[in-house]
């Protein structure tokens, strides 16, 4: 029998005969991580002087140099981009270069083009295309068929006859719809859009029954106000009453299903996004249904058009006559005329809708502002029609309220365009680089944040903070200031630029300004919301206008003039 004494010593010697193989196991790893981080060190080192090489070249046609990364498969995750966007932005290496560059993640390559006159002269050109954008958000945002997408994508589809594809590198279908609605949005059925949404607005302020109690109410989100009236009033005047009338609960579907952009286009299951999910089939089988009333009840021999060739049903030409093109003439099924429009339902109400929001809170938390404010308002007040009308053309020249409208889009709006190449860029661009075909581009509006553009000299007013003064100049014999966009060309980009410019960019303005007036005309409100509840809410950056992160409550009271029913 073995004694104590052996059984260490045993011990003792299977430890040192061991040994040899475990320090063997040890010197193994360390070596292949040594043998890593020399890669990593090396292929960095490689690139960097690659970059350099390339920035130094000035040669006119050059690929963007690739940014310099560690790890060769990996490439450069750009990690801070998840947590800080407009940080990363505007102040990460690839931004604070000053060329375009090219971004390796894992096998694919994305540009990222910084300083203004290279992405203005990118989004002028029309060779580049936002057809990748336009068929993902139709696709994983409002639930379009495959097959349908695939259809507005081709080139082997037609248009209409009368339509002749002049600049825009989109396929034909794309191209087609963008033209469409550019003429919706344009001159005439522009103004008969902003009539409509006007005279929607003032009657469902003047019959909020809440606003009448002298002692005024409180809201818990401010925003609901917005979604209930000023959307509401926006849907009408699109769609005419069928929508709404028929899905009462339309509006805070829609809602629910316009703030969930990211959840979308993220792709998240179901399961972890019940309440979105559910709203978007919701809000899809709103407008299916809409658009099976309307063209059930509307009959080309007996309903009666006014003037613009509208009729109540389609609320306008423009629905009437889309729909007719793609589910008559095209073929395509109701369900995916629904997502379209549905589509077409967001672009026209999210963004607008919470910028106006927000420069009602600007303005209602600044007393000074809102006095200012309401000067210019009742100066614009229509002689002898009461205080019903507003001078629009007027209103919307006011110098304040357009600072206002145009400061908080700086501060609030944050697009990223994405663009597909499929020719060589504008002459211009001679000592930037050009692209091959087919890659993706992606261009930051980060000029909305360039102190060099913004900051007056003692940078009293930081560019992350709402000062309509940077929008404003006073002349030596005015009191009143005039507003001013001169110099801030290329980094004031809410509505895109070039040849996807938004069509909505005139209405957007018309409708933030008179909602603004309508709200200081017909009452006081309070806003309450800490200071840490009214910064950014960064989970929609690069998707246009910005929410606050925090609940903004508000104490809303009848004051100024009281606003009668417009028949
Ligand atoms: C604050 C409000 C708004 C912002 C920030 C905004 C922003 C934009 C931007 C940046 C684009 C171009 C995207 C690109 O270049 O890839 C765009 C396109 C578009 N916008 Fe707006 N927009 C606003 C309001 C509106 C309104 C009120 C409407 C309609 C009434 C509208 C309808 C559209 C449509 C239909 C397109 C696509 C045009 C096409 O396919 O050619 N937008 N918008």
């Amino acid at each position: 029998m073995p004694s104590k004494h052996s059984n260490m010593v045993s011990g003792t010697s299977y430890i040192v005969s061991m040994l040899p193989c475990c320090l063997e196991g040890y010197s193994t790893i360390a070596h292949s991580l040594l043998v890593m981080l020399a890669v990593t060190v090396a292929h960095y080192a490689v690139t960097t002087i690659l970059l350099s090489k390339a920035v130094r070249d000035e040669s006119h046609l050059k690929i963007p140099p690739v940014v310099p990364h560690y790890i060769p498969f990996f490439g450069s995750i750009p990690w801070q981009y998840v947590w800080s966007p407009i940080e990363f932005l505007t102040s990460s290496y690839y931004t604070l270069l000053q060329h375009p560059v090219r971004l390796r993640l894992f096998t694919r390559d994305f540009y990222i083009i910084q300083r203004r006159e290279h992405v203005v002269a990118h989004l002028a050109q029309t060779s580049t295309s936002n057809t990748i954008f336009n068929a993902t958000f139709l696709r994983q945002a409002c639930a379009m068929s495959d097959e349908a997408v695939a259809r507005m994508g081709s080139e082997a589809e037609t248009t209409p006859k009368y339509f002749e594809r002049k600049y825009l590198a989109a396929a034909p279908l794309f191209a087609w719809s963008s033209y469409v609605v550019h003429r919706y949005l344009a001159g005439r059925n522009a103004l008969l859009l902003l009539q409509r949404f006007k005279k929607n607005l003032h009657n469902r302020i003047a019959a909020n029954a809440a606003l009448a109690q002298p002692e005024g109410f409180m809201i818990d989100k401010f925003l609901d106000f917005f979604i209930h009236d000023v959307t509401a009033a926006l849907l009408d005047a699109m769609c005419g009453k069928g929508l709404l009338e028929r899905n009462p609960t339309f509006t805070g579907a829609f809602w629910t299903f316009c703030d969930n952009l990211p959840t979308f286009m993220k792709r998240t299951p179901r399961f972890l996004a019940p309440r979105a999910i559910q709203a978007r089939e919701e809000v899809l089988a709103a407008v299916a249904d809409w658009h099976m009333w309307a063209s059930e009840s509307f009959d080309e021999k007996v309903t009666l058009l006014d003037a613009d060739g509208d009729d109540p049903f389609w609320g306008s030409k423009f629905f009437r006559e889309r729909f007719s093109a793609f589910i008559h003439d095209l073929g395509f099924e109701a369900r995916d005329m629904a997502s379209m429009d549905l589509g077409f339902l967001f672009g026209a109400s999210a963004n607008v809708t919470v910028n106006t929001y927000w420069c009602a809170i600007d303005v209602f938390k600044d007393k000074v502002l809102l006095e200012d404010i309401r000067r210019e308002v009742q100066g614009c007040k229509v002689d002898g029609d009461g205080d019903r009308s507003f001078d629009i053309s007027k209103l919307i020249q006011q110098p304040i309220l357009q600072a206002v409208f145009a400061e908080s889009l700086r501060l609030r709006c944050h697009n990223m365009f994405i663009r597909k190449t499929t020719a060589n860029p504008h002459p211009r661009l001679v000592y930037a680089h050009t692209w091959v075909r087919a890659h993706l581009l992606r261009l930051p509006s980060t000029g909305h944040m360039d102190s060099k553009v913004w900051s007056n000299t003692t940078n009293s007013h930081p560019v992350d903070a709402f000062w309509p003064g940077r929008f404003l100049k006073y002349t030596d014999d005015s009191e009143t200031p005039r507003f001013f966009l001169v110099g801030t060309e290329g980094s004031w980009l809410p509505s895109g630029s070039g040849a996807n410019l938004c069509p909505g960019r005139h209405f957007t303005k018309i409708h933030c300004i008179v909602t603004l007036a309508m709200m200081v005309e017909s009452f006081d409100c309070d806003i309450l919301a800490e200071p840490k509840d009214l910064k950014l809410d960064l989970s929609k950056f690069g998707m246009g206008v910005l929410g606050p992160s925090g609940k903004v409550g508000a104490r809303l009271r009848r004051g100024g003039l009281s606003i009668n029913r417009e028949s």
